[in-house]
């Protein structure tokens, strides 16, 4: 296999993971993870795995303060570190594999390793978590959290509308699937989203679901209100870095957008409802085409100074690669401690996946996704659906992080909602395993 002779040779014998992901049968044509990687300097991936704040100086960021003026005024937002640490303690879903795995004709333990994860990477891989110590994923977190925007981002984009009762349904199992954070709707004008219309309904039925936080999306106070009168105890407000989408969005300009968040964070506070803050259009814009990192940044700023605590930075259109990403990324962390960063994907040119996986070597720990890849924004017109949780969690897990997931129970939620829709999953990693499973036999 002339392969994987190239890559011993370029990551030497002890860095069997990384060729155990770029061979893994049947994704043997190329190594692209490896090429990819090696260009992203490794003092670059580090400057943004500590959970501390920069000293980096933030110039070029359109109207925010210099370097430390950020302060991590984290005390000011107390509900910050306590949700951090309700992610912790849960139990996990892995199990350790392969403890009565027959070597047979294979030559070495290495080889073997491959082939058995090769069909159990549904399961978090502890062999991995454990073992894997080389420097392109010592940087990746144990615990990833994710934050299931299906009912939300995934059913606003739908032609039709769905029942409430189904919406509901969809979470309820959602959250048995263990997902700690399931956006469940938005308090937007009926006119503009109507497939949401019904969200004062949908957040009172579940006011009795335990397990998950349920943040709803608030455009002004009239939805802050709304919400939080039917129910809510946690709300996320949405900007954008791009001007133009932002108009198309949400009918006014960037700086209109952040005043009026203010007025949401700061009733908030006043009820200690935790505020999440999304950035769309952080990579491409459809109407204005590229981002410049800086408008993030100055956006980004203006939501950690009005108390939200986490930022989810969207590639709306899914155009963004690691490419792009990663500039973004650094011209971010360079104001936000990146531990208070979210990333949220399209999956409309395949990028997110890559996406992702850069992000978690460059900090991130928490990823937005979607139950078999529902979504699309109204306003994003070519926007694909979010990438796919089912995707997600199967990447995790073999590269041996914990989310708590159960892929199987999440796969199930997925064929719930598909069957309802009349279309097939759009994660393949659901697809895939749903043929296993129903071939079992023949493995
Ligand atoms: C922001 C507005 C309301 C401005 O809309 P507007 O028309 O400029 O607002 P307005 O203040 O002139 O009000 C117009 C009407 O809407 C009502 N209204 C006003 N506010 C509310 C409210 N909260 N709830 C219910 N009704 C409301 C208001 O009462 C009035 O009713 P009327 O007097 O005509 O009967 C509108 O543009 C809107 O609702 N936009 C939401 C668009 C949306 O939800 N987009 C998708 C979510 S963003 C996204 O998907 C991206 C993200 C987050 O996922 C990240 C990523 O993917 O990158």
């Amino acid at each position: 296999m002339p392969v994987a002779k190239g890559l011993d040779r370029l990551l030497g014998r002890g860095s069997f993971f990384i060729r155990t992901l770029v061979l893994m049968p049947p994704y043997t044509e190329e190594p692209h993870l490896v090429s990819g990687l090696s260009s992203i300097g490794y003092d670059t991936i580090r400057r943004f795995t500590s959970g501390t704040c920069m000293d980096t100086p933030n110039e070029g960021v359109t109207g925010s303060p210099k370097s430390g003026s950020h302060g991590c005024a984290r005390g000011a937002h107390p509900w910050r570190k306590e949700m951090r640490n309700n992610y912790e303690g849960k139990n996990m879903s892995g199990v350790v594999l392969c403890q009565r795995w027959n070597f047979g004709p294979h030559k070495n333990v290495r080889d073997a390793w491959f082939l058995v994860n090769r069909h159990f990477t549904s399961q978090r891989n502890d062999i991995c978590s454990k073992e894997c110590s080389n420097k392109v994923l010592e940087n990746i977190p144990g615990y990833v959290k994710i934050v299931e925007v299906g009912p939300r981002d995934g059913l606003q984009n739908e032609k039709h509308i769905i029942p409430t009762a189904v919406k509901v349904e969809l979470i309820k199992l959602l959250v048995s699937s263990g997902l700690p954070v399931v956006e469940a709707t938005s308090f937007v004008s009926p006119k503009w989203v109507p497939q949401l219309a019904d969200a004062k309904d949908v957040m009172e039925s579940i006011q009795n679901v335990e397990g998950a936080r349920f943040p709803v999306l608030t455009p002004n106070i009239k939805g802050f209100e709304a919400a939080v009168a039917a129910g809510a105890k946690e709300v996320a407000v949405f900007a954008s870095a791009s001007e133009s989408f932002s108009k198309t969005n949400i009918n006014c300009t960037i700086e209109d957008s952040l005043s009026r968040y203010r007025d949401v964070a700061s009733a908030a506070r006043n009820l200690s409802i935790p505020v999440r803050g999304y950035i769309s259009c952080v990579v491409g814009c459809p109407v204005e085409g590229n981002v410049p990192p800086a408008k993030v940044a100055f956006v980004a700023k203006a939501l950690f100074d009005m108390g939200c605590y986490e930022i989810s930075l969207g590639d709306t259109i899914g155009v963004g690669t690691p490419g792009t990403f990663i500039p973004m990324l650094e011209a971010v962390t360079d104001v936000i401690p990146v531990d208070m960063l979210a990333v949220h994907f399209h999956d409309t040119y395949g990028q997110a996946l890559s996406n992702i996986l850069v992000s978690l070597q460059m900090g991130i720990s928490t990823v937005d996704s979607s139950v078999s890849g529902l979504g699309g924004c109204p306003y994003a017109k070519g926007a694909s659906g979010n990438v796919a949780t089912e995707d997600v969690v199967y990447m995790l897990n073999g590269i041996g992080v914990k989310t708590n997931v159960d892929i199987s129970k999440l796969i199930l939620a997925g064929s719930f909602i598909n069957k309802h829709l009349g279309r097939p999953s759009g994660s393949k990693a659901a697809t895939a395993l749903s043929k296993v499973t129903a071939h079992a036999s023949k493995l």
